[in-house]
């Protein structure tokens, strides 16, 4: 049988380990950075951190040592939160064979570079040619742990790895859907966070459906202007990485940066929210990394630049809307 690496403990990467240990078309390795919830994992069969309640299969193999998971692995699927990933890929990038496929399962633009994941883990491991994929769209790890059915792309410009790839990961209650054009299914992932904060906050102000609903479909104009001045494609932004994601993430109240928005718009200050969660919420980061890519590739993106001002500059989010409302008039 085949060897996939799981790179990420998290939430998201236990649920992923454990549909495709699940699966059983695949010999399933995680890798858990921390040793002291390993060892919970260990002893009690659940990862009481980031998935409490939800009991992990025993196919499931788990290690705190990066080398042993990797060891001869076949598949390779990056799920460590995005500013880390470059950090932890170049510690062992020796380790990849030639022509890996690397599948990528994290959702951000990194800050120090401004790229795309697809670019910095192409950048980290140039040497071994990568086969780059993005499994992305709207999935809460506990719902898919629960086994409630859903639905997401899985982007690969190579398209016999797409759909190889497309049936590894498919079962009953998980439906890949296959995209050639990665790269938005990747953007649509990054992208659609920062929307759902400003739709956290809108709501935490009290704001009602009529601002949500405004925001998700202008969240989508914008994301959708600066994913094609990337190259992406505007059809993928209607589809369930893009608007399905929005959706997801802008309404349900299971999303950690719907959550952050909807603190901050109650009054709290970032730094307090941030320092009382363990998990992470990408859009903050991302808000930083999008303002500037699109200031760079003079991009219009008045949402995100109120939400940067909201987390950055210490904007009143009531001043944030009320600047959205009030800007030049335009045609849809
Ligand atoms: N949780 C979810 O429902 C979904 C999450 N994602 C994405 O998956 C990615 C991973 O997020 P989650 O699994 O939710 O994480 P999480 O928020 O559940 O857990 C945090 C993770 O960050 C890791 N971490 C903390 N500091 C680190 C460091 N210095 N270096 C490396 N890793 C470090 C922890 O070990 C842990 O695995 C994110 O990009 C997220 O957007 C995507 C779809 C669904
Ligand atoms: O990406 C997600 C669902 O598709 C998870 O969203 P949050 O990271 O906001 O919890």
């Amino acid at each position: 049988m085949k060897k996939i690496a799981v790179l990420g403990g998290g939430s998201w990467g236990t649920t992923l380990a454990n549909l495709l240990a699940e699966n059983a078309k695949l010999e399933v390795f995680l890798w858990i950075r921390e040793k002291e919830l390993l060892a919970e994992v260990k002893a009690k069969g659940e990862n009481t951190w980031y998935l409490p309640g939800v009991k992990l299969h025993s196919n499931l193999r788990t290690s705190a040592d990066i080398t042993e998971v990797l060891m001869d692995a076949n598949y390779f699927l990056v799920v460590v939160p995005c500013q880390y990933i470059r950090g932890v890929l170049q510690e062992v990038k020796d380790m990849f064979p030639v022509n890996p496929i690397v599948i990528c399962a994290s959702k951000g633009i990194e800050i120090e570079s401004l790229s795309p994941l697809s670019k910095v883990i192409n950048d980290v491991l140039s040497e071994k040619k990568p086969i780059y994929a993005i499994l992305s769209g709207p999935s809460f790890a506990k719902e898919v742990s629960a086994k409630l059915p859903t639905a997401v792309s899985l982007g690969c410009i190579n398209e016999k790895v797409g759909r190889d790839l497309q049936q590894l990961f498919s079962n009953s209650y998980f439906r890949v859907y296959y995209n050639p054009d990665y790269r938005g299914v990747e953007l649509g992932g990054a992208l659609k966070n920062i929307i759902a904060l400003a739709a956290g906050i809108a709501d935490g102000l009290g704001f009602g459906h009529d601002a949500r609903a405004a925001l998700i479909t202008r969240g989508l104009a914008e994301m959708s202007r600066l994913g094609i001045a990337l190259g992406a494609k505007e059809r993928t932004f209607m589809g369930l990485s893009g608007m399905g994601d929005l959706v997801l993430t802008c309404t349900g109240d299971l999303s950690r940066n719907r959550q952050v928005g909807l603190r901050l718009g109650q009054g709290e200050k970032l730094k307090e929210i941030i320092n009382s969660m363990r998990m992470v919420a990408e859009g903050v980061k991302t808000t930083k990394a999008v303002y500037r890519l699109a200031q760079s590739l003079n991009v219009e993106m008045p949402i995100t630049e109120q939400v940067y001002a909201i987390l950055y500059d210490n904007k009143d989010p009531r001043q944030a809307v009320c600047e959205l409302m009030e800007r030049k008039l335009k045609e849809e």
